[in-house]
C-alpha cells in the first residue's frame, strides 16, 4: 500500500472532504437532469424557428431553459414582486401571464414530467349491479392505473417566480436565494406551481377535470429521482401555507400544529427538520424533529385538548432520554409546540395511542409522506395509516414523495387514504418510474467469491497498490452490506487498513440499527464533516440521506430490490453533481438474482443517453444476454436474505484469512477441544460426548464463507 498515495488523496480531496454537507455554492451545477429543450419540439410547426439554444441553461445565466421565445414574452409581461413579511396581510396574488397550453405541454416534455389526474372530485357513483366476473377483475386491477386524465400544470422558470408569481413570502424567498437555490430541478419545477396555488398553475389545462371550489389545494403523489430535490419540493409550500395563513389571521400568535412530515429513519427526519429550519429562519415558522418522549399538544377522543395551555417551552437538550420518556409517560414536563413535525411513523403513532387512550391531531391540515412507498410497505404501513386516521381536520391534504412506487402502494394511497373532503389526487412522474439514476456511473464487479469481494474492495481502497485494476473511485465512500452482522464484520476488517498518518482507523466507520442513537447521529456529523472517508452501512442509510460529497457508492453485497438498488447507489450524483460511481459487487451466487438490476443500470443510461462509455461501466450485452431472467421465487429469496442464502444466519462472516488459514484455524481449535474432552474424560471415567457434536462442529465450520 502506498501510503504517501493514499494520504495525498486524503489531502488533495481536502476542500470537498472538509465539507461533504456544505450549502450550495453559488455557482452550482445545473440540477436539472432531463433538460433537453429539443425534446418535445414539435419540428414540423417549428420548422425555421430557431431551437433553443441548450447554452442558455448555464447556471450562471438568467435562467432561460425553455424556448427563448415563451422567456421574452413572458419576462416582458412579469409582474413586479410586491414584499410583504410573515406577519403581514399576503396580497392577493397578481395572476401572471400564463403559457399556453402547447407551449406548457413542450416544456413538460423537454424535462420528462408527466401528470395524470388519478382521482378528480368525482362523488361516488350510484351503485350499478355488477356480475361477478366484473367485480373480480375490478378489484385486482389496482385502480391508480385505470384514471389516466393527463394534466399540464404551468411549469417554474426559476425560483425568482416564486415570489413573483406564487407571491411566497419574502424571507422564505430570501433563504431560498441565500442558500444559492437558482434554478429548480424538475420535480420542484412541477410540483411547486401545484402546490403553492393549484388554481393559478391548473388555469388553462383541463381544469374542468380539477374541482378546486374548496381552494384547498389537491392531494399530491411525486415520483422523482433520487438526490432531485423532493425535500425543497415539499418543504417550501409548506412553510408557505403557514405563513399565508398566519398573515391572514394575524390574531393567532402561537404555534399550532399545521404540518407533519413521516420519514421512515431518525437519520432521515432529522435533515429535514435541519432542511426546514434553514427554510424557515426568520419566518416564525418552528420546525421541529421529533425526539423519544417529547410531548405535543394532542386531542384526546373525547375533545380534549390535553396539552394546550401549558408552558410552550421547548424541552431542554439536557435532559436525559430516560428522564424525557418517564416524564412523557407520567404525562408531566414541558410540551413542544411546532407549526411543523418531522418524525419516523413510530415516534409519532407510540405517543397518540400510548396507554388506552387515543389522541387525535384535529390542527393538523398537511401530512407528507416522505419515501411514501417504504412508510407503505408492511413494515409500517399500519403505524402510517394509524397516524393518517389520528389526523382529523376535514382539510387535511396528503402528499407522497418518492424515487420508486409499486402498483399497492398507489393503489393504498389513491383509495384508502382518500381524503375526507374529497379533493383531487395528482401524480407526477418524472423521467422513467422506478428506475432512474441517470447522474451515477453504474459498475457491475464480478468477484468470483466473497473472499473476492474484499480483495475488491481493498483495490478501491488502494488505488495505487500494484497490480490493481480495480475501477477509479474517490472518496469519501458509502459501502452496503446486507446486515448489521456483516457491516460490523467487514468495519473490523479493514478498520486498520488506512494508514495511523492518513488518520488511520477513525476514518473508517460503521453505521446501522444496532448502535444507540448519540453512536448514530455522531457517525452522521463525521462523515458529513469529512472525517470520516468511508462508511460501510445498511440499507438504514439507503434512502432520502443528502452526504453531498459522497463519490461513489459500494454494493458490497447486492441489494434485495430493484428499488433499494436505485435507493442506495441514489446517494452520490445527487442534485446534477457528476462523476458519482456505482460499483456493485457480485459473485457466482449472485448471478441468478442480478437481472432485474442489469436491467436497472440500461435503463438510467439509456435515460442519461450513456451507452456505457466509460471503462466497465453499464451492463455489456454479452452480460445481459447471458443473466438468467430473475424467477418470482428468486427475487423472494433475494428480498428475504438478500442474495447469496450461504449469508444467512451464522454464515454471515466476512473474514481475509485464505482458506488454508482457516482450515488450520479449524484444526486448531478442533485438536484443544478433542484435547479438553479427553482430560475430562479421563477425569469423570463415564463422560460421553454428546451425540452429534461433532457434526455441529462441522457445520459452523461450513457456514464460513469461501
Ligand atoms: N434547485 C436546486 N438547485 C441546486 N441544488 C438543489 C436544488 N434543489 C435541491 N438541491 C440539493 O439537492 C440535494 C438533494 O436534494 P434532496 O435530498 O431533496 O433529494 P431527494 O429528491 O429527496 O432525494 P432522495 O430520493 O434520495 O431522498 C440537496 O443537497 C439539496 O440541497
Amino acid at each position: 500500500m502506498d501510503v504517501l498515495k493514499l494520504l495525498s488523496r486524503g489531502t488533495k480531496k481536502a476542500p470537498s472532504q472538509k465539507c461533504v454537507d456544505a450549502k450550495p455554492a453559488a455557482k452550482q451545477p445545473n440540477p436539472q437532469l432531463y433538460n433537453d429543450p429539443t425534446r418535445g419540439v414539435k419540428r414540423k410547426r417549428n420548422e425555421g424557428q430557431p431551437l433553443p439554444d441548450p447554452a442558455a441553461n448555464d447556471a450562471d445565466e438568467d435562467v432561460d431553459f425553455f424556448a427563448p421565445r415563451e422567456n421574452q414574452k413572458q419576462k416582458g409581461k412579469k409582474t413586479q414582486a410586491v414584499t410583504h413579511n410573515a406577519g403581514e396581510k399576503a396580497p392577493a396574488p397578481i395572476p401572471a401571464p400564463a403559457l399556453d397550453d402547447e407551449e406548457v405541454r413542450q416544456i413538460l416534455r423537454s424535462h420528462r414530467l408527466k401528470f395524470t389526474l388519478v382521482s378528480s372530485h368525482d362523488e361516488p357513483k350510484a351503485k350499478v349491479k355488477k356480475s361477478k366476473k366484473k367485480e373480480k377483475k375490478e378489484a385486482v386491477k389496482p385502480k391508480a392505473k385505470d384514471n389516466k386524465t393527463p394534466l399540464y400544470p404551468q411549469p417554474l422558470n426559476s425560483f425568482s417566480d416564486l415570489r413573483s408569481i406564487y407571491n411566497i413570502s419574502s424571507r422564505l424567498n430570501e433563504n431560498l436565494a441565500k442558500q444559492g437555490y437558482r434554478i429548480p430541478t424538475e420535480v420542484q419545477l412541477g410540483s411547486l406551481p401545484l402546490l403553492l396555488d393549484s388554481r393559478a398553475a391548473l388555469r388553462t389545462s383541463c381544469a374542468e377535470n380539477v374541482d378546486l371550489k374548496d381552494q384547498e389545494g389537491i392531494d399530491f403523489l411525486a415520483i422523482a429521482p433520487t438526490g432531485s430535490g423532493k425535500t425543497l419540493a415539499f418543504l417550501i409550500p409548506t412553510i408557505n401555507k403557514i405563513l399565508r395563513m398566519r398573515a391572514e389571521s394575524p390574531e393567532q400568535k402561537q404555534h399550532v400544529l399545521e404540518a407533519i412530515v413521516i420519514a421512515p429513519t431518525r437519520e432521515l427526519a432529522h435533515q429535514i427538520a435541519n432542511e426546514g429550519k434553514k427554510l424557515a429562519q426568520g419566518t416564525g415558522v418552528k420546525i421541529v424533529g421529533m425526539k423519544k418522549g417529547m410531548r405535543i399538544p394532542v386531542e384526546d377522543q373525547e375533545g380534549e385538548t390535553t396539552s394546550e395551555g401549558e408552558s410552550s417551552e421547548e424541552e431542554g437538550d439536557s435532559a436525559s432520554e430516560d428522564d424525557e420518556e418517564n416524564d412523557a409517560e407520567k404525562n408531566t414536563g414541558p410540551v413542544t409546540k411546532a407549526d411543523i413535525l418531522v418524525t419516523t411513523p413510530m415516534l409519532l403513532l407510540n405517543l397518540l395511542t400510548r396507554g388506552s387512550k387515543r389522541r387525535t391531531l384535529p390542527t393538523v391540515k398537511s401530512l407528507i409522506l416522505d419515501e411514501a412507498d417504504v412508510l407503505l410497505d408492511p413494515l409500517f404501513r399500519d403505524q402510517t395509516i394509524g397516524i393518517w386516521n389520528l389526523c382529523t381536520n376535514e382539510a387535511l391534504r396528503l402528499s407522497c414523495w418518492s424515487a420508486t412506487m409499486d402498483s399497492s402502494a398507489e393503489s393504498l394511497i389513491s383509495e384508502q387514504l382518500k381524503p375526507r373532503k374529497t379533493a383531487p389526487l395528482v401524480r407526477l412522474v418524472v423521467g422513467l418510474k422506478d428506475t432512474a439514476v441517470p447522474s451515477v456511473r453504474h459498475k457491475l464487479v464480478f468477484t468470483g467469491t466473497e473472499q473476492g469481494k474484499l480483495f475488491a474492495l481493498r483495490q478501491l481502497l488502494h488505488p495505487n497498490s500494484a497490480g490493481n485494476s480495480a475501477p477509479e473511485m474517490k472518496l469519501p465512500f458509502l459501502v452496503f452490506t446486507q446486515t448489521i452482522e456483516r457491516a460490523t464484520a467487514l468495519h473490523s476488517e479493514l478498520k486498520f487498513d488506512v494508514p495511523i498518518q492518513a488518520g488511520g482507523s477513525a476514518r473508517i466507520a460503521t453505521l446501522h440499527s444496532a448502535l444507540s442513537e448519540p453512536q448514530r447521529s455522531a457517525v452522521v456529523s463525521k462523515f458529513r464533516a469529512g472525517e470520516i472517508w468511508v462508511l460501510i452501512t445498511t440499507d438504514l442509510l439507503m434512502r432520502g440521506i443528502d452526504f453531498r460529497g459522497v463519490n461513489g457508492v459500494i454494493n458490497y453485497d447486492i441489494p434485495a430490490t430493484t428499488a433499494a438498488y436505485v435507493h442506495r447507489v441514489g446517494r452520490t450524483g445527487r442534485a446534477g453533481h457528476e462523476g458519482g460511481v456505482a460499483v456493485t459487487f457480485y459473485t457466482k451466487e449472485d448471478v441468478p438474482h442480478l437481472k432485474s438490476i442489469a436491467n436497472v443500470i440500461a435503463l438510467s443510461d439509456k435515460q442519461a443517453g450513456k451507452h456505457g462509455e466509460g471503462e466497465g461501466e453499464g451492463v455489456p450485452k454479452w452480460l445481459m444476454d447471458a443473466l438468467p431472467k430473475v424467477g418470482k421465487n428468486e427475487k423472494q429469496k433475494l428480498k428475504k436474505h438478500g442474495g447469496a442464502e450461504s449469508r444467512i444466519g451464522n454464515k454471515t462472516k466476512i473474514t481475509s484469512k485464505s482458506a488454508w488459514e482457516r482450515r488450520k484455524d479449524h484444526n486448531r481449535r478442533e485438536a484443544i477441544a478433542g484435547s479438553k474432552r479427553r482430560k475430562l474424560e479421563g477425569a469423570d471415567g463415564d463422560e460421553v460426548r454428546p451425540a452429534g457434536a461433532a457434526a455441529t462442529d462441522e457445520s459452523e465450520w461450513g457456514g464460513l464463507d469461501d
